[in-house]
């Protein structure tokens, strides 16, 4: 298949190039960049991709993209893939996009967290949220993947959740990550003197993947109304590590919860339940698994789940293919057998 990318300066969008060149189903990558009037070298547009061979980067067109494509990932930033949309909607092509355009139903709560203008409510309607590890089939070929501080926290709370383990009224994130989270634009909390060495609380109670996550727990649980969420950027590139804390619901002891964790998660490759310990960040970067682990209060009552993604891979890039992969119906750990840097 030939698969077209947006986006191949960014940080996201240079991980799905370096997955894409490695996955077996793939022959042909070809980039379009938004900024473009003729096709240049690929490397004068970013000397920093591996290029076993010689590519070019062509303008931005989607009759031609359509043409000479199966499927385009729109690797582009908030606000962008609304206005690139629309003709890959009316030709049924298909989308991954990464940015959180197409994540929300109500074009108002878009409007509220992003503070930018929404998709019409109808596009909206066909988009189809791509949390690849609960949602197997891809019920429209417009795929908007989840974001990384939600795939962190959705895959950490769906079985106690959906097997209505916890008070849905205690249900507590904090979730840190590191600044490859926040792409290739400097801002002033990423400058080095200010992030190295330094914990930083940013957009406390105003994340924009609050109510992606919420839309999901209420599916789940229509009982899951709220949840106080918390996110911390941590001097380190990759990862992200969401720590949950919950209520554990009268009756319920940690085996049956442990359980529950395994029949949801046990035939998933990619998701992984540390039964005797929980998990630490370096042990998923390079990766594209989730792992979880769980340790139950009896004082408290409280459940704690610690569930580690690395934010370019399972967050991004990784979930990305695992959606084409689903989408195309190609085995879903096509070009996702990945080793972690670290134990
Ligand atoms: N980084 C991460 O861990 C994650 C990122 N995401 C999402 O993925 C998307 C990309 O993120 P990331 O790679 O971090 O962002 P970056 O800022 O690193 O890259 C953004 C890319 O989009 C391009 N771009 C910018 N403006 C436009 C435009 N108007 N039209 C077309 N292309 C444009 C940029 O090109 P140029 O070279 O011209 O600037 C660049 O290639 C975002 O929506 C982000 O929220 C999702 C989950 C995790
Ligand atoms: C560290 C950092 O800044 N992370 C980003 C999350 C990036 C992401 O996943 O955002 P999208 O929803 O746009 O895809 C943030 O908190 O906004």
């Amino acid at each position: 298949m030939n698969a077209a990318i947006t986006g191949v300066t960014g940080y996201a969008g240079m991980q799905l190039y370096a997955l894409l060149q490695e996955h077996p189903e793939v022959e042909t990558i070809n980039v379009y960049q938004h900024d473009l009037d003729d096709a240049i070298p690929l490397v004068d547009l970013n000397p920093r991709l591996n290029l076993p061979h010689p590519q070019l980067a062509y303008p931005y067109d989607s009759q031609e993209i359509m043409a000479n494509n199966d499927l385009i990932f729109l690797a582009t930033p908030a606000g962008v893939a609304i206005n690139l949309a629309e003709p890959f909607l009316k030709a049924h092509f298909p989308v991954i996009d990464l940015s959180g355009d197409f994540r929300l139903k109500d074009p108002a709560e878009y409007e509220k967290w992003y503070h930018l203008s929404p998709a019409k409510e109808a596009d909206l309607q066909n988009a189809y949220y791509g949390l690849a590890d609960i949602y197997e089939n891809p019920g429209a070929s417009y795929i908007a993947n989840p974001g990384c501080y939600a795939t962190a926290t959705l895959l950490g709370l769906a079985p106690a959740v959906m097997g209505d383990l916890i008070d849905p009224d205690s249900i507590v994130v904090d979730a840190k990550s590191g600044l490859s989270g926040a792409g290739k634009s400097l801002s002033s909390s990423s400058h080095f003197s200010r992030s190295n060495e330094n914990l930083q609380i940013y957009k406390a109670n105003q994340h924009k993947h609050i109510p992606e996550i919420l839309a999901e727990l209420s599916k789940w649980n229509p009982k899951v109304q709220h949840l106080q969420f918390m996110t911390t950027l941590v001097p380190i590139d990759r990862g992200i590590m969401a720590t949950i804390y919950a209520k554990v619901k009268p009756g319920i002891d940690e085996m049956a919860i442990l359980n529950y964790y395994h029949d949801l998660y046990d035939e998933d490759p990619f998701v992984q339940i540390c039964d005797d310990y929980l998990p630490d960040i370096k042990s998923v970067i390079g990766t594209n698994n989730c792992k979880i682990g769980l340790t139950f209060n009896p004082v408290t009552g409280y459940l704690t789940i610690d569930s580690v993604i690395d934010n370019m891979l399972k967050g991004a890039a990784g979930q990305a293919i695992q959606n084409m992969n689903q989408l195309l119906n190609y085995p879903v750990t096509a070009g996702l057998e990945l080793t972690a840097l670290a134990f």
